[in-house]
């Protein structure tokens, strides 16, 4: 092979390559910056680093139980949404395995209100998580595209799976009082949902418009800031 059909098959294979990477990928290099923000936040570098302050845990304990009590309506209308428009395909089951989690997490927080001494009947929702939750709701509706709301239930995710495997990453100096909330979203079997959840909205976004495609990068990057928000409510302590 001649030096130059070489270089011009390594280009082709690049070139698939890339296009295997999809969208989404694409996006999270477009929008780095805020994806570190989100994943690598300073609360969640002080769980990994052993610094974190309790008042700290404790706010965001609080906050992200309120969360997730308002999480689940929007899940519960990705499910409805999935009965209807994926046909045979298995987003079903995807997003109920997500749903059934939920349970569980539910009780979690419930356990560990009363291992921190956290009473959620007087906690308060404060502005980021109050408007997380309205631009949430607001996907609900049926006018908004299913890739769209894939998309934006992905990122929500896959936020909290990378930033708590990072506290269970080797070098980690997390507390071990703190290691059951690392688990619940760092371990292998969240990572595997929100991957599947990810192929789900890569298929999607496969077909979708170029308009679907604008709606779509513009939630991952509003589900982003929104999660950066909620990270920074822990800095405000009780
Ligand atoms: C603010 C926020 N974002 C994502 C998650 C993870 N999903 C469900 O638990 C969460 N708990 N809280």
């Amino acid at each position: 092979m001649t030096l130059k059909i070489l270089v011009r098959s390594e280009k082709k294979k690049k070139q698939l390559q890339m296009e295997k990477r999809g969208v989404i990928d694409t996006w999270i290099d477009k929008h780095r910056s805020i994806y570190t923000a989100a994943t690598r936040h300073a609360f969640v570098v002080s769980i990994r680093d052993g610094s974190v302050d309790l008042s700290s845990f404790r706010t965001w304990l609080g906050q992200d139980y309120l969360f997730v009590r308002g999480f689940v309506p929007f899940v519960a209308s990705v499910l409805i949404r999935a009965g209807k428009e994926s046909g045979e395909s298995s987003d079903m089951e995807v997003v109920l395995g997500g749903m059934a989690s939920l349970n569980g997490e539910i009780e979690w927080f419930k356990t560990e209100a009363s291992k921190w001494d956290v009473d959620f009947s007087t906690v308060v929702p404060q502005k980021a998580n109050q408007e997380y939750l309205r631009f949430l709701e607001a996907l609900m509706s049926n006018e908004v595209k299913y890739s769209v709301m894939m998309t934006a239930f992905w990122a929500t995710e896959a936020v909290y799976q990378e930033s708590f495997a990072h506290c269970l990453e080797d070098g980690n100096k997390t507390p071990v009082e703190l290691t059951g909330a690392c688990h619940r979203w760092g371990n292998d079997g969240f990572k595997q949902y929100c991957s599947s959840v990810k192929s789900i909205a890569e298929r999607c976004l496969e077909n979708a418009s170029g308009e679907a495609l604008a709606e779509a990068e513009d939630v991952l990057v509003r589900v982003l800031e929104y999660e950066v928000a909620f990270w920074e409510m822990s800095r405000g302590g009780d």
